[in-house]
């Protein structure tokens, strides 16, 4: 009989016909309050669970009696439980790699458009405010050999670094909780602590999962700490950084500007005060989101399950205890 899998987000007809030849599949282009009832009814057969973004807790770990596999199609997995599912013998995956030169162009975009002020100078344009030859109101700052600082310089970090190093021949700082001398190596990025790194940069990235020790890393006393002309990006989580500091520093220029393309409410409230801000550009968690790239990762969650499912150890298991 074949296991029984559930994938509640939508991906390519490819990754269906894959998923039909080894399991018996209910399909969910995506959860919402009228899906998510049968959803729930359905966990309780589900040997597998293939999606992005839902909460595998406790409390949904308890509909999912047979539960073997959880099969996230993102890298992060700050959304799992992973030592309830260990608990519970379930093994959990996620899709690095795939995504790091896509997330890395994305976040170069964000870079480029918050220091040269792209998205708020196209409205300018589109508004039909731009009357006379521009001049220094309309003026942003380089990007080129200057100091970018990445906080978190992991797959997705170093493909950044790689881009701005030699692309843009910026010298590059980098802060973990450990050292990284491939990196060093490749792309002359020196390794400091986080103040120094805060205190030296033009530009600070930050890229670490999210994780207990990573909430609200970024927050009053380290925007105080940055450079009054530094612009800050962040392609982690929302909550690593605190936001109302974050508005505070933006609207009292304690920084320049920032580049946004994740929130701690997702999708970010109308309301949000980051969204009446001029020196914030604001983009909707589009770091991994091309086609391809999409695909990429869809097939490799769907390699993970499909493995684990077998009995096998997936090539990206989550749970250190699985592969003693
Ligand atoms: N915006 C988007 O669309 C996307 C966002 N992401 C986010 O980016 C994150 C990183 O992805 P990826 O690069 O693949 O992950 P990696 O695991 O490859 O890299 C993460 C890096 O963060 C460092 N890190 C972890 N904890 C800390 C800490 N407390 N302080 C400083 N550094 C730390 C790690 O180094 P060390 O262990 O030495 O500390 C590691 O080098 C994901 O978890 C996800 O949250 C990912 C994809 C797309
Ligand atoms: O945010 C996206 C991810 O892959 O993580």
């Amino acid at each position: 009989m074949k296991p029984k899998v559930i994938v509640y987000k939508k991906v390519d007809l490819s990754v269906l016909h894959l998923l039909r030849e080894h399991c018996e599949l209910t399909y969910y282009e995506k959860l919402d309050a009228e899906t998510y009832p049968t959803f729930v009814k359905q966990l309780h057969h589900a040997h597998g669970l293939m999606g992005s973004g839902l909460k595998v807790d406790k409390a949904l770990l308890e509909q999912a009696p047979h539960l073997k596999v959880v099969s996230n199609i993102s890298v992060g997995y700050d959304n799992l439980d992973l030592p309830e599912l260990s608990a519970r013998g379930i093994m959990a995956t996620n899709t690095p790699n795939v995504l790091n030169d896509t997330v890395a162009d994305t976040i170069m975009g964000i870079m480029l458009a918050a220091a040269r002020r792209i998205t708020e100078l196209d409205r300018y344009v589109k508004d039909g405010k731009w009357k006379s030859q521009i001049g220094e109101k309309e003026f942003g700052v380089d990007v080129h050999h200057k100091t970018l600082g990445i906080i978190g310089m992991g797959g997705i970090g170093a493909s950044i670094a790689q881009r701005a190093y030699f692309g843009f021949g910026m010298n590059i700082l980098y802060h973990n909780r450990s050292r990284k001398p491939e990196y060093e190596q490749k792309y002359s990025a020196r390794y400091c602590s986080m103040d120094e790194l805060l205190q030296q940069s033009d530009f600070v990235c930050l890229m670490t999962p999210l994780t207990p020790e990573t909430v609200k890393l970024i927050g009053e006393r380290e925007f105080k700490l940055m450079k009054k002309s530094a612009i800050f990006i962040n392609g982690s989580r929302g909550a690593t950084v605190d936001e109302d500091a974050l508005v505070h520093a933006l609207k009292n220029k304690e920084i320049l500007a920032a580049g946004l393309d994740v929130y701690l409410q997702e999708p970010v409230p109308e309301d949000h005060p980051l969204l009446s801000l001029e020196n914030a550009v604001t983009v909707p968690h589009i770091g991994s989101a091309t086609y391809e790239t999409r695909m990429g990762m869809a097939m490799l969650a769907a390699e993970n399950l499909i493995s684990g499912l077998r009995g096998e150890l997936p090539p990206n298991l989550l749970n250190k205890e699985f592969s003693k």
